[in-house]
This record gives C-alpha cells, structure tokens and sequence, in this order.
C-alpha cells in the first residue's frame, strides 16, 4: 500500500481531485492533514509520500528523497501566505509576532524576510491557532498559510496585508518555493513501481491544470466560499505546480538565507527520487 499526504488546502485539490480519479484504491491510500501534521506523518514513516513544506527536506536530506518536477510554488504573488499587521513592517521591532501552528516553510519565510527585507532581527515569533481578529488583538503581526489566509484577506480591511511571495520576488528577483513532493526512503522502500506509477499519475493531473482550471473549479468544495473565477485564477495565475529550474534557483537561496540565519543547520544537497 502507498500511503501518500494531502494537504488539505485549495491549492491541492485541483491535483487530487484528478488523482483521486486515477489512483489505484486497492493500492494507494491518502493520509489528509495541515503541512506540519503531514511533516510529522512523513518524518515518523506513518506515510511514504507527501506534499510536505519544503523546509522539511532540509531537517530529514539524508533520510528523504524529492520526486522531481513538482511543487507547491509562485513566481510573485502566492495570495495564500500573507503576513497581517497592524502597522506597517518596518515599524515591527523588537514585537512578538504571531505566527500560524500549521505552517513550517513559511515561518522560516517570514523570519528571513523580517530580518533581510525589512531589517529587523529582534521580533519573536510564537505560534497560535486563534482566529485571526482575536490573534490581531493580541499582537501587532500574524502569519497565515492556505485557506486561512485566503479566507482572512477577505476580510482584512484596515489591516496591513504582506504576500509573502511577492516579498520574496522583490527580496532576490526568484519563485518560492513552499512545498515539495517528499519521499521517506525507509518506509517508501520496495514500493518503487508505485511510486513510478503515482509520479506519472501525478505528472498528467498538474498538465491538465491550467486549461482545465474553470472545469475543476466549478466542481470544487472551495468555490462555494472563494468563487468559481477567483478560484480558477488562483490555479492558474497564483500558484505554480512545476518544479522547474527557476524554482529550483529559488529553493536553493531559500535554504542558503534560511543556513546563513541559523535557521537550517546547513544547505542540503538536494536529492532526487529514483536515485
Ligand atoms: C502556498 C502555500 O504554501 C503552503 C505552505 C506550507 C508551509 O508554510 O509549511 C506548506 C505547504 C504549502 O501548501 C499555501 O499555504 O497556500
């Protein structure tokens, strides 16, 4: 059985809703959950394969494996890790920020940015599960990741709202890249035809992603709150699923600020599934 995580967020339900259809049932099963539960499935062999924060494979090179071509990315904008303040950025220092329990990339994310985007290295960050009005209340920055915080921006109004995505294009001029297809070597291991299979699988879900955006769109359990188009757009114009070599450019700096802070003990080398 290949146990593979799902993130339940929008951006990857135009990739399942396609496996879903595909994937053999008598021999794959999906394990759904937030980024940093799914991170902790993968890291303890509970599942073989996941879309896991791309930080993770920096905590576990010499235990996971990448399966190439794929990603959760943006090139600019993501519209879904948004960064809400109450004044702007550059006026944060020396604050507690709040920051989402359900994220691990994206926390490294903002702490590179506070720190090499707007200057500052004496905030904490502290994680919370408060909604995001009481979580403001509390403090004067919050961190949202996936529906969270499209569904917040919806409402933000009054509030400073960064995406992070876009910070980051203008911090290097590269995509970012939040989450990566990780295989745990160990638990995966025997299990490579499967794996082979579910990359090709994989691979004909994300091709029909773009043109068939508004088709999916209008069957997905999200457009009843972001909308049939908004929903499309997000798809095609927002997120980016092809691990390509620009993605890879961005990955690489991503892990080389994340060392140069302390964040990472070191840049790993990346490796790839089926090496
Ligand atoms: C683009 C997004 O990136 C997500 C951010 C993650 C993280 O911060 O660890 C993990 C998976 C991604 O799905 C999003 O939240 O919508």
């Amino acid at each position: 059985m290949l146990r593979i995580g799902r993130i339940d967020y929008a951006n990857c339900t135009p990739l399942f809703m396609q496996l879903e259809k595909t994937l053999p049932g008598e021999t794959t099963t999906i394990v759904h959950g937030v980024p940093a539960t799914l991170n902790a499935k993968l890291a303890n062999g509970e599942i073989d394969i996941c879309i896991s924060s791309s930080i993770e494979f920096s905590r576990h090179a010499d235990e996971y494996a990448i399966l190439p071509g794929h990603c959760i990315g943006s090139v600019g904008p993501v519209k879904s890790v948004l960064f809400f303040t109450t004044r702007p950025a550059e006026e944060l220092a020396g604050q507690r920020l709040l920051v989402t329990s359900e994220s691990a990339t994206s926390v490294v994310l903002l702490h590179i940015l506070l720190a090499k985007r707007w200057g500052l290295s004496d905030c904490s960050l502290q994680t919370t599960s408060l909604p995001w009005q009481e979580a403001l209340q509390q403090s004067s920055g919050l961190l949202l990741i996936g529906d969270r915080a499209l569904q917040a921006a919806s409402g933000s109004a009054g509030v400073y709202c960064y995406d992070l995505g876009q910070e980051w294009m203008e911090l290097t001029g590269l995509p970012f890249v939040y989450a990566l297809w990780l295989i745990n070597r160990t638990s995966a291991a025997g299990k490579e035809g499967a794996l082979t299979q579910f990359s090709r699988l994989l691979e004909q879900a994300r091709e029909r992603i773009i043109p068939d955006a508004g088709l999916l769109a209008a069957q997905a359990p999200e457009a009843a709150w972001v909308g049939v188009q908004p929903l499309a757009d997000y798809w095609r114009n927002a997120i980016t699923y092809q691990l390509d070599e620009a993605h890879l450019a961005g990955l690489e700096c991503f892990y080389q600020l994340a060392a140069e802070l302390g964040l990472i003990t070191s840049r790993p080398q990346l490796k790839f599934f089926p090496s």
